[in-house]
């Protein structure tokens, strides 16, 4: 694991409404190159608005989030960012229905420059044991394959880091540890950082390192608060 940290929050506050919500106050968080984070909380914590001022889905209040050296207040443009950085898990998977598995897979990509997409496509659907399924519309897909279907979507622009908000929460037991062992495999195969909002204890104890996360902020053992 890298000594410099990949990923490092400093102070974010997030609020929504104009003012009237808070939904982070002050996180310092910092995240290896590599790692596997488990973040876990209460229902409201702030745990999904973590992962989306790190993915630049939302923009942090204040506070200043760096990407190795590079800070969030100076990137020009925050799509490209996201796309070279980042790949998206849901618990609700977030396919399109009119589209098959592979052109779902495919979407990521549009606008993007190369030939081999569908090629990549079909190669991740394939590890991900999804050989017979390419043409499947995800209303004929089990769940299971559904989320693995989301997998290899966000894997298609070769992330560096992988964000899952409740990957397994939509799941039976039996197919949320397939997506997990799938996940975590690929994962760590490619070296990718993980971090992944749970709250399944059983799911939170396969990380590296499992943040605390309480009324916004990253809650420290012994109760103290960073
Ligand atoms: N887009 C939004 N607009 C207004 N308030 C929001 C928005 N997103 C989140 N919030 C509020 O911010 C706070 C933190 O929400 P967040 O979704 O980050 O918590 P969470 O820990 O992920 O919760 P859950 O486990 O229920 O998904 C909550 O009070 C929530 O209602």
């Amino acid at each position: 694991m890298a000594n410099t940290p990949l990923i490092r929050i400093n102070g974010i506050t997030l609020y929504f409404d104009g003012g009237q919500t808070r939904a982070l106050n002050g996180v310092d968080l910092t995240i290896q190159e590599g790692e596997f984070v488990a973040i876990v909380g209460p229902s409201g914590s702030g745990k999904s608005s973590i992962l989306n001022v790190i993915g630049t889905l939302d923009t942090p209040t204040a506070g200043e989030i760096y990407f190795r050296d590079q800070a969030y207040s100076t990137i020009r443009d925050a799509s490209l960012f996201r796309r070279e950085n980042f790949g998206f898990i849901f618990q609700g998977f977030h396919l399109i229905p009119t589209l098959s598995a592979l052109d779902n897979v495919i979407v990521p990509t549009i606008g993007c420059e190369g030939s081999s997409h569908k090629a990549r496509a079909e190669a991740l659907l394939n590890s991900l044991g999804l050989q017979d399924r390419l043409d499947h519309f995800p209303g004929k897909l089990a769940g299971g394959e559904r989320q693995r279907v989301a997998i290899a979507r966000s894997l298609i622009n070769q992330p560096r880091v992988i964000l899952a908000d409740e990957p397994t929460g939509s799941l039976d037991s039996a197919n949320a540890q397939q997506v997990l062992d799938l996940l975590a495999q690929v994962v760590r195969e490619q070296g990718l950082t993980l971090i992944m909002v749970t709250h399944d204890a059983s799911v939170s104890a396969r990380a590296d390192r499992i943040v605390h996360m309480r009324d916004g902020r990253v809650e420290h053992p012994l109760g103290a608060f960073a």
